[in-house]
């Protein structure tokens, strides 16, 4: 697969090198420069594939020429070892449930992938792969457990100060090994402000060999479409074909990995965008105008991003068309009141507990509702946390009927363990320079 970069279309990459230098000098995003179709056959017959099928068809279309075919086979086969199941909560709507891996996150996919993907192929006696990642949550403690032990590689993991759960702070702080995690007094927004000054910075590069574990890198998202396609084949065993999907939404990679899909030939009627008060793509969508602000902090702390950096992607998709986006892609956005509301409104109705994130997108099905003419279509909300990740947001009553998975259990016994640090790049550049 040849990339390109989206600030210079004559730029152009193999996936190798992408995967490793992330993220192109002009900051933009690398972008296949072809869209593979997919075969028709295929596409019509979604229901006869597993999910790791599923996955090998997908990433062999546009990754046949950088691995071989077996190769590609095993790794998604050791990557994608957990479901994604869609839970009815009535005859028409769906939950599509991404939680299910190591970090009960939708992370665990691109993660574990991408993290296969670079021990596939870094060499031995390469130099020391430095892999930096800015979280607002959940992508952190994904890549922690995806890069775990792996050879060759050291994991800097960045996140807010008091702006993650108790749980994700501990998924981020208690690995150890080659991973190490530091507190930034500041906002996701400067995280990953401060990990893009460190590609930038000529002499950081020069002595260090660094890349990104955000969705910037495009091994993020090519498994992130797997699981769109999954659901479809679910929904065709059923007998729906016509699918809307509502996703919850803040640096809008899960997203942009689902329209990718859908460039692929994945038949998809609508995308809703869903977003918390951080709400950059709504406002562009409605007014035109794509203006970033400063991060707000909010129950759904995950999507706390005022900058989503995918939104260059989803914008190549549609060769810049803000109209054709608009077709596509419908967004709303949401409070926390109404995040708690919707919350409550789920349970009570369904006797499902949604991660706050989850209940946004729910929300966004209810208002695309009101909006459209009445339809045989069936709606998919992405679920991409485990409730447990967020207990202090629950009612007792609701975070009573929460199952907590043995892992999280195992976690609350562990030590944190991280460097705290202000938002100054000379502090963070110091400390890749010199820690060991
Ligand atoms: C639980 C959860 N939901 C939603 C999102 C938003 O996804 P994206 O950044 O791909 O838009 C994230 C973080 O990325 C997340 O961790
Ligand atoms: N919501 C994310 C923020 C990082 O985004 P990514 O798209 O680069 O993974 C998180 O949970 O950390």
């Amino acid at each position: 697969m040849k990339l390109y970069s989206t600030n210079n279309h004559d730029l152009k990459i193999d996936f190798q090198s992408a995967v490793f230098n992330s993220m192109p000098q002009d900051k933009g995003l690398y972008m296949p420069v072809e869209i593979p179709a997919l075969e028709q056959d295929f596409i019509q017959h979604l229901d006869r594939y597993t999910l790791r099928e599923i996955a090998y068809k997908v990433s062999f279309a546009l990754l046949q020429d950088d691995i071989p075919a077996n190769d590609l086979k095993s790794i998604i086969d050791d990557a994608i070892n957990f479901e994604a199941p869609l839970h009815p909560l009535d005859e028409d709507t769906y939950v599509l449930e991404l939680f299910h891996g190591p970090s009960l996150a939708f992370k665990d996919f691109g993660a574990r992938f991408m993290s296969r993907v670079m021990a596939y192929f870094l060499k031995d006696n390469e130099q020391l792969l430095d892999v930096l990642v800015a979280t607002s949550g959940d992508t952190g403690g994904a890549v922690a457990l995806g890069f775990l032990g792996v050879p060759n590689t050291r994991v800097t993991i960045l996140y807010p100060k008091g702006k993650v759960s108790e749980i994700q702070e501990l998924q981020l702080c208690s690995n150890g090994q080659n991973i190490r995690a530091i507190e930034i007094d500041g906002t996701f927004d400067d995280c990953q402000h401060l990990v893009k000054q460190a590609f930038a910075d000529d002499e950081l590069n020069s002595k260090r060999r660094l890349t990104s574990a955000n969705s910037i890198n495009i091994a993020r998202l090519i498994p992130q479409t797997f699981y769109y396609f999954n659901a479809v084949a679910q929904l065709f065993r059923k007998g729906k074909r016509e699918v809307v999907f509502a996703v919850p939404s803040g640096n809008f990679g899960n997203i942009a990995a689902g329209l990718l899909a859908y460039k692929m030939g994945l038949p998809v009627k609508q995308f809703i965008a869903a977003t918390n008060v951080n709400d950059t793509v709504p406002r562009f969508l409605e007014t035109g105008v794509y203006e970033t602000r400063p991060s707000v902090q909010t129950y759904a702390n995950a999507m706390d991003v005022g900058a989503p950096s995918n939104w260059v992607r989803i914008m190549a998709l549609f060769n810049e068309q803000r109209e054709s986006v608009k077709e596509m892609v419908k967004s709303y956005r949401y409070t926390d009141e109404q995040t708690v509301q919707a919350i409550a409104d789920i349970y009570r109705q369904f006797n499902y507990v949604a991660c706050p994130h989850t209940a946004i997108a729910w929300l966004a099905i209810q208002e695309y509702q009101k909006q459209q003419a009445p339809a045989d279509d069936t709606f998919v909300f992405l679920s991409t946390a485990h409730p447990c990740k967020f207990p202090d947001i629950f009612p007792a009553e609701i975070a009573a009927k929460i199952d907590i998975p043995e892992q999280v259990n195992a976690l609350r016994q562990k030590e944190k363990i991280a460097t705290a640090m202000p938002v100054d790049f000379d502090a963070f550049k110091a400390f890749l320079l010199t820690a060991e």
